[in-house]
C-alpha cells in the first residue's frame, strides 16, 4: 500500500488495554508519518479516545433511531462522543441483513463513515450492495491468530476485491485477521485492499507504538 489514505483501523474490542495510551500512540504515529490510523474503542471510551485527537471509530451502531431502545448504541450518540466512523456487522457482533441496512442508515444520519464486515467474498459482495464506504473481509478462523489473512488466505482478499468491485466500484475493500506487521500491511495492499483492520497485534502489545510504527512502514 502506498496511498496515505489507506486506513489502519485498530479495533480494541473488549481487550484489557489502556484505550487512551493506545490512542495517543496512534495519534503520535499518524502525526509523525502522515498515515491514516484510527482507533475503535469500547463505546464508553469514545470521548476519552477522541480527546487525544486520533481518528475515532465506534465498534458498532445499533439499527435504531432516537426512542425507546434501552441498551442500544445510538449512532447520533457515538458521533456526539467524537466518532467519525463505525464498524457494522463485525464477526463478533453479527447482525441480520435488515439490521445491517438499518445500522447503515443510522450511521448515515449521524454522518459516520461506514465499514461493513464480512466473512468471505460472497458476503463481501452482498455487503457492498448495501452501500457502505467500505467492506472488510475477516475470516473468523484467522481472527486473533499469528498469521495474517494476506498470507494464510490471499485468495479470500483478491476474490473479495473482485466481488465488491463487481457490485459497486465506489466501495473500498479492507481486510483483517492476524495483521500485525508492516509486511502484512504491504501484502494486503498488493492483494488490492485499501485498508486493514487489526486488534490483538496492537491491543496486546507491550509496546503498541513500536507495533504501529512497523505497521505504517508497510504502507
Ligand atoms: O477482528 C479483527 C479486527 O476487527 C482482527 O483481530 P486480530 O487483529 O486480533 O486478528
Amino acid at each position: 500500500m502506498s496511498d496515505s489514505d489507506t486506513l489502519i483501523l485498530v479495533n480494541l474490542k473488549a481487550y484489557p488495554c489502556d484505550p487512551v495510551e493506545i490512542a495517543e500512540a496512534c495519534a503520535t504515529v499518524a502525526d509523525d508519518t502522515g498515515a491514516r490510523v484510527a482507533v475503535a474503542p469500547q463505546a464508553a471510551h469514545l470521548s476519552a479516545v477522541a480527546d487525544t485527537g486520533v481518528e475515532t471509530w465506534a465498534q458498532h451502531v445499533s439499527p435504531v433511531e432516537h426512542g425507546s431502545h434501552t441498551g442500544s448504541t445510538l449512532a447520533e450518540a457515538v458521533a456526539d462522543a467524537g466518532a467519525t466512523g463505525t464498524l457494522i456487522n463485525h464477526s463478533e457482533n453479527r447482525l441480520k441483513l435488515a439490521d445491517i441496512d438499518a445500522s447503515l442508515a443510522a450511521a448515515g444520519r449521524a454522518g459516520l463513515e461506514t465499514v461493513v464486515c464480512a466473512n468471505n467474498p460472497a458476503q463481501s459482495g452482498a455487503a457492498a450492495a448495501l452501500g457502505p464506504d467500505a467492506v472488510a473481509v475477516e475470516p473468523p478462523e484467522l481472527i486473533g491468530g499469528d498469521v495474517s489473512v494476506a498470507t494464510a488466505d490471499p485468495a479470500i482478499v483478491e476474490d473479495s476485491v473482485a466481488a465488491v468491485e463487481a457490485v459497486d466500484a465506489d466501495v473500498d475493500l479492507f481486510c483483517g485477521a492476524g495483521v500485525s506487521t508492516g509486511e502484512d500491511v504491504t501484502a494486503a495492499g498488493e492483494l488490492g485492499a485499501t485498508g486493514v483492520l487489526l486488534a490483538s497485534g496492537v491491543a496486546k502489545a507491550d509496546d503498541p507504538e513500536a507495533v504501529l510504527r512497523d505497521l505504517v512502514s508497510g504502507l
